[in-house]
């Protein structure tokens, strides 16, 4: 069997450099020694089983010829990148049922992708940018878990495929002679990911394309059509009136109860002054000099208090205020709604009005009394918080200097991050959730919903996380995905899972869906093949960052995001051990600087001498 395989891969690289002159003794690829000897090639290690085949830059001009190299049946790696290869891509592709990486790019290859490749169900990235295939794109949506397809430079024509494109984390078809309409693309891939294709239209391309022309043949059935329509614009029309009347008869009944005001306050999503008043002037009590007690009896029950918390800075702010202060809508996330609000003489404020959250309004009040009571600078504390039967309302200074969402996955080209910043943005969070758990543990109070847009920047762009404690971990629905237990219910375990997915996000400046069970999971896959230098953001890569140092906060991500929690370590311990990576890395960096100035003196005093 070995000997078979052998000789297929002699053969193969027959075809790949038919110039043997261009092959040294050092290559190996004969029949007479290891293939796991051979140049370019990587094996299991310990066994003869063939994994990887590495041929990039090597001056091969021959053809690719799969049916000769599909014979080792566990290449999971090909790349035959930067070489002179010509020809097509034969179907016989599909033979390497286990390829999960296909680099190709930067030769001479043509002709129209075999349907077969996008069959092989392994294959994860395709990059067969740079080169001149031509025909139609092959079938996308045959593959559904490809994670990467790099296309552009070549002559592919006509229209994308359909398939779920918010799954790639990389995609580029630009400078082809691509038409028609982009698909739906779920808000992700920009602009750079087509263009140019002078036939493309459609989101997010800036030119939209061209209604369809009705045909001649149906411009009979036109006028009916047309008919139909305006009679459902009609009865359209009549529910409008309808729900408006309705909607009048309920306001006016509503007002006559006199309504909890809270529901009013910062009321629809508009950026404009909440227009809605407070009906009955609420009384107020100043409490411990400090600390001041907004309250109103709802008509309802139970009293809803507006709680300002320590600090001096808002100790003014009063209920009446936050009703009518101008709001603008920040976002609409999975728990809730975030609206900064603009009073006078205060510093602009963030209110996050929490979506149904079950938790009772005493509980509610004790959590955050119980958070205010930890302060850490790091972690953004709650200027105020209003609690009522209907709504709950958590009130933070605003951020101007965004998130770290922003700053990875954010248009502007303006701000760096290196490596040195991203290390001690994580040794801040992880310090920082580390004492909050210590704090909070026997409260059960975890974050809860850590990602990276509630990390910000504030005015002197130190990390802090914001919205602590503000949700439990209950039903576990972010986590129950298959790769991790469904047994989590420990919000401090996924307070570590969540910190391990901003650790990947940092290292691999890559966007976080699914809770970032998708990430993990890319990541531990590319590990496992040893492949682990594809993980890193690019940028890193090209500031020159160092791979072990990287390779080093890896390991500590994937601990943090093991499937078992269990297996995860304390935040306490990943905030010991992200310490000292960048202690080491200080002490690199300064034992690096000091070499570099020595030798630097020692050639100034050749030069002098
Ligand atoms: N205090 C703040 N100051 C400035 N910006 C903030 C503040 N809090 C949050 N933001 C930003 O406002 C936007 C909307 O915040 P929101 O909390 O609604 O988003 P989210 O974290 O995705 O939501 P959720 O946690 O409910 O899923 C985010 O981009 C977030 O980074």
């Amino acid at each position: 069997e070995s000997d078979r395989v052998r000789r297929s891969l002699v053969e193969f690289m027959g075809k790949l450099s038919p110039d043997d002159a261009l092959r040294d003794d050092s290559w190996g690829w004969n029949l007479t020694s290891d293939p796991c000897a051979w140049r370019g090639i990587a094996c299991n290690p310990g066994s003869p089983v063939i994994r990887k085949i590495v041929l990039d830059g090597l001056g091969l001009s021959g053809i690719f010829d799969p049916e000769f190299l599909c014979s080792a049946r566990s290449l999971v790696v090909l790349s035959l990148s930067g070489n002179n290869l010509g020809g097509g891509i034969p179907r016989e592709i599909s033979n390497c049922k286990h390829l999960t990486h296909l680099y190709l790019s930067n030769n001479r290859f043509s002709g129209e992708i075999p349907v077969s490749m996008l069959k092989i169900s392994s294959l994860r990235r395709i990059n067969i940018s740079n080169n001149n295939f031509t025909g139609k794109l092959p079938d996308l949506g045959e593959n559904p878990d490809l994670l990467s397809f790099l296309a552009q430079n070549n002559h592919f024509i006509g229209s994308l495929p359909e398939t779920d494109y918010a799954r790639y984390e990389e995609f580029n078809v630009s400078n082809n002679n691509l038409s028609g309409q982009i698909p739906d693309l779920k808000g992700r891939l920009g602009v750079d990911s087509f263009l140019p294709n002078p036939g493309l239209c459609g989101k997010p391309l800036p030119n939209s394309c061209p209604p369809p022309l009705p045909s001649r043949k149906k411009s009979k059935e036109w006028s009916t059509d047309r008919f139909l329509i305006y009679l459902g614009y009609a009865f359209l029309g009549l529910l409008v009136v309808l729900f408006i009347g309705l909607k009048v008869v309920c306001l006016r009944k509503r007002r006559n109860r006199v309504v909890d005001d809270e529901k009013n306050i910062i009321g629809e999503e508009s950026t404009t002054t909440s227009k809605s008043r407070v009906t009955r002037p609420p009384s107020v009590e100043f409490k411990n000099g400090d600390k001041s007690e907004y309250s109103m009896t709802s008509m309802e029950g139970g009293p809803s208090t507006l709680v300002v918390l320590n600090d001096r800075a808002v100790k003014d702010l009063n209920f009446d205020d936050l009703l009518r202060a101008p709001a603008e809508l920040l976002g609409r996330g999975k728990h809730g709604t975030l609206y900064k609000v603009m009073i006078d003489g205060l510093a602009d404020l963030a209110v996050k009005r929490i979506k149904e959250w079950g938790v009772s309004s005493e509980d509610f009040q004790w959590r955050m009394k119980r958070i205010d009571q930890v302060k850490h600078p790091n972690v953004l504390a709650p200027l105020a918080f209003y609690c009522s039967r209907q709504e709950k309302l958590v009130v933070y200074e605003f951020q101007p200097n965004g998130s770290l969402f922003k700053l990875l996955h954010g248009s502007s080209n303006e701000q760096t991050f290196d490596w040195g910043t991203r290390l001690n943005t994580a040794v801040s969070i992880a310090g920082a959730l580390a004492f909050m758990h210590g704090k909070l543990r026997e409260d059960g109070i975890a974050h809860g919903g850590l990602k990276s847009t509630n990390i910000l920047f504030d005015r002197n762009v130190d990390p802090c996380i914001s919205e602590y404690g503000l949700m439990m971990v209950e039903n576990t629905q972010d986590y129950s995905s298959s790769f991790i237990s469904q047994t989590e219910t420990d919000s401090f375990g996924a307070d570590t899972y969540a910190f391990g997915v901003i650790l990947l996000e940092l290292l691999t400046g890559k966007t976080v869906e699914n809770s970032g069970v998708d990430l993990a999971r890319w990541v531990h896959s590319v590990v496992r093949e040893e492949w682990t230098s594809e993980v890193f953001d690019r940028a890193l890569i090209s500031e020159g960052a160092s791979e072990e140092r990287m390779v080093n906060l890896l390991q500590i991500a994937l601990k943090c995001v093991s499937p078992s929690p269990s297996e995860r370590p304390s935040l306490r311990d990943v905030a010991t051990m992200v310490n000292a990576l960048k202690e080491d890395d200080e002490r690199s960096m300064v034992s690096e600087l000091s070499s570099t100035f020595l030798a630097s003196k020692e050639s100034g005093n050749q030069q002098t001498a």
